[in-house]
Order: structure tokens, then sequence, then C-alpha cells
């Protein structure tokens, strides 16, 4: 490859595409948006049209994706099975591939094909770059990644514990060591990435050795409309008694639950506000999400033994000072302590929230998954 250093990072969500362009040769970011609504009204018509409006504004910003500076897109593909479990060259196989994973990743994985699709029209002679967000987890032990199923039935399926946000965990785990003056492989954090969508995850020494996500994005924390875990009792219950079909189950589950089945609203900032107001549903609402949080932390630290560090990352994690405060309140006897003046701070940095001294290190680390995915496409187009 040439001295081109660009690269264009697509996060196509189930209803946005964010992009990004990066100069990796300074690791600088060039530019970024976002194409919200899809299939909404006022917004993209699908997400071929989100993809081309990106593109456009990005040649209104002077930086159109004909340049020669470009050289590759990088691609953040929700599912790659037990498949893809490294950053992968995007082939007509591998994007097969990629589309046989669409039924465990209904919500997903159709938005990051169309992605792939429109970027190699537009660029056909450029390398394309998938980045799975359940590749991190490949490491996770057969003692987790395994439901307790009958096993011929799960092999058959497909049927295991594959984690979600990868590029996320790994990236805020590293960058926790960083802010510790530690190595990696020294350290065991547990990664709390709370955004619209949430998971947890348990990393040993560099390696993710368990993860609250599963089989989809659906199991684990309390989300923004997602219900984290229930009994998988409750489907059968609706079916039989509720009269509900399938579908109109997994929509229940992933669209109308989580805080937004709770209060009314996915969003920590009003939920915050409406507690203000003494809104009884927001306080209920809050509290679940807390205590799911809580059960998890104390869940990883058994697997961990160790914990040296925990992160908060994402929407929530970096924002919320009253999220962080109310997941490590009285766990002293677990060496997790919040320091309230440190934890009241608000910055963009990585930043410990914990007294000094402490046990183990409470910290604020923003995530920088487009950032992570950039560097894994740079490192195998050029
Ligand atoms: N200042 C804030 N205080 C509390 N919560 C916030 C704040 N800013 C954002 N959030 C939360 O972060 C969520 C979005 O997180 P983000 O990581 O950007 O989501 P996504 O999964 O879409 O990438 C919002 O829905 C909101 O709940
Ligand atoms: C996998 C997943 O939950 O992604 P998001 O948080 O972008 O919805
Ligand atoms: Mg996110």
């Amino acid at each position: 490859m040439s001295g081109a250093s660009w690269v264009l990072v697509l996060n196509s969500g189930s209803s946005s595409v964010k992009y990004q362009l990066l100069d990796m040769a300074t690791e600088r970011r060039l530019a970024a948006g976002i194409v919200e609504r899809i299939g909404e009204e006022g917004g993209a018509g699908d997400h071929a049209e989100a993809l081309r409006r990106a593109a456009t504004d990005l040649k209104e910003r002077g930086f159109g994706l004909d340049s020669p500076e470009l050289a590759a897109v990088g691609h953040r593909v929700v599912h790659g099975g037990t498949r893809f479990t490294r950053p992968t060259l995007v082939t007509d196989e591998v994007l097969a591939g990629i589309e046989d994973l669409v039924p465990l990743a209904p919500l997903h994985n159709p938005a990051n094909v169309t992605g792939i699709k429109v970027a190699r029209e537009l660029r056909p002679d450029l390398p394309q770059v998938a980045v799975f967000d359940t590749a991190f987890h490949a490491t996770i032990p057969e003692a987790a990644a395994r439901y307790a199923i009958d096993t011929e039935v799960a092999d058959r399926f497909g049927i295991r514990r594959y984690g979600f946000h990868g590029t996320s965990h790994a990236y805020v785990s590293r960058a926790t060591a960083a802010l510790l003056g530690r190595e990696p492989a020294d350290v065991n954090v547990i990664v709390l990435h709370l955004g619209n969508g949430a998971s947890a995850s348990a990393v040993r020494g560099g390696v993710c050795v368990d993860t609250s996500m599963g089989l989809t994005p659906l199991e684990g924390l309390v989300m923004g409309t997602r219900s984290g875990d229930v009994d998988p009792a409750v489907i059968f219950h609706l079916e039989r008694v509720g009269g509900m079909g399938t579908d109109e189950i997994d929509t229940l589950l992933n669209k109308r639950s989580g805080l937004l089945g709770l209060c009314g609203a996915n969003d920590m900032r009003e939920i915050g506000r409406r507690m203000g107001e003494g809104d009884a549903a927001a306080q209920t609402a809050f509290e679940v999400y807390v205590h799911r949080l809580r059960r998890y932390v104390g869940a990883f630290t058994a697997v961990l033994g160790r914990v040296d560090a925990v992160a908060f990352t994402a929407g929530v994690g970096e924002n919320s000072a009253a999220v962080r405060a109310a997941a490590m309140a009285d766990l002293e006897g677990l060496g997790m302590v919040v320091d309230p003046v440190r934890n009241a701070v608000r910055s963009s940095a990585a930043r410990l929230v914990s007294p000094d001294g402490s046990r183990v290190a409470v910290a604020v680390v923003p995530t920088d998954e487009e950032l992570e995915i950039a560097r894994d496409t740079y490192a195998l187009a050029r």
C-alpha cells in the first residue's frame, strides 16, 4: 500500500450509522458523524441511504471518500460466531459467513452486511475489514461459555455465550492498565460498558474470562430498552398464558423492556431528572438497573478471585456519577470505594474515582470503539 493513512470506520446499528474518519499516521480524528432514525420519519429510508448521506457529509467537509488518502474501511460487525475470532479482511466468502450469522444477531448483523456492501460499491479498490464485537470474548473458558442445556442441541444450533462490545472491553481493559501505570498482563479488571446496550466483562491479565451478554446481546445487565436476564420461563408463560407470539416477545424483551419498560424513559439523564421530581417509576428503574449491576460486580469478583480495577465506560458509565456511586456503595468489604469529590468531576479523560491507596481502583475510562476498530483495520490493510 502507498502512503495512504486514512481509515473510515462504520458502526451500523439497528437504527443508526455512526461514522468516523481517522488519519492513522497520527491517530487523529478528521471527521465524525451519525445518521439516526433510519426507517423513521425524517430519517434516512434505509442503511444504504444512510451511508450515502455519510459519504456526502464527509465530501462537504473536504474528506471525499474518493480521496487517494483513504487506505481502508473498517466495519463494526456485531456477531462473528465461532468462526471469526479476529479482525478479518472481507472477501465474498467472509461476507457470506457474516450473512450466515444473521439469525444469531437479527437486529445488528443485517445492518453490518449492508454497510460492507455499500462501502464496497463506493470504493471497490479498498480493503474492507470486519472487526467483530464477539472476538475479544473468544478466550472465555468452556465453563463460562457453555449453557447447561443438552450438549447435542446446543452444538447443533450454535448455542453458547459469545459476548459483545468486545472492542470496547478490549480497549478499556488496556486503557485501565495504562491508567494504573501497569502492564495489561498484570491486572485483573471488571469492565462495565454501560451505553444503550450494556455489558460487563471479567478480564484477567488482558484476557477475557467471562461476560454478561450471551448468545445474543439480550442477556445480562438491564439496558436502555433490553431486559437483560430474565427467567427463560417468562417466555413460555407469555406464550401460553399471555397468548403472545415469538416475534412479539422478542420485540418486548429487546425494545420495550429495560429502563424504558420500567419507567417509560431509556435515557439515564431523563431518569435522573425524574427522580429529582420524586417520580416513583424512575426511582424503581434506577434501583433495578443498579441492583443488576452490583450482582455482576459480585459475580465477576468471584470469577477473577483478585480484582485490581473496576472500570466504568460508555454513555452511562462515563457520565452518570449517580450510577457509579450507587453501584459501588457499601462495597468496602470488596475493597471498592468511590470518593464523592473525585466522582463528581466531569472530564473526558480516564481518571480514578477511588481514594488513593484503595485496594481496588475504581475508574472512569472513556471507551473509543472507533479508534480500536481503526487500529485493527489499519494493521490488516497496510
Ligand atoms: N450526562 C449523562 N448522564 C447520564 N447518562 C448519560 C449522559 N450522557 C449520556 N448518557 C446515557 O448514555 C446513553 C448512550 O450511551 P452510548 O454509549 O452513547 O450509547 P450507544 O450504545 O448508542 O453507543 C444514553 O442513552 C444515556 O442513558
Ligand atoms: C451488541 C450491542 O448491544 O450493541 P449496542 O450497544 O451498540 O446496541
Ligand atoms: Mg455504544
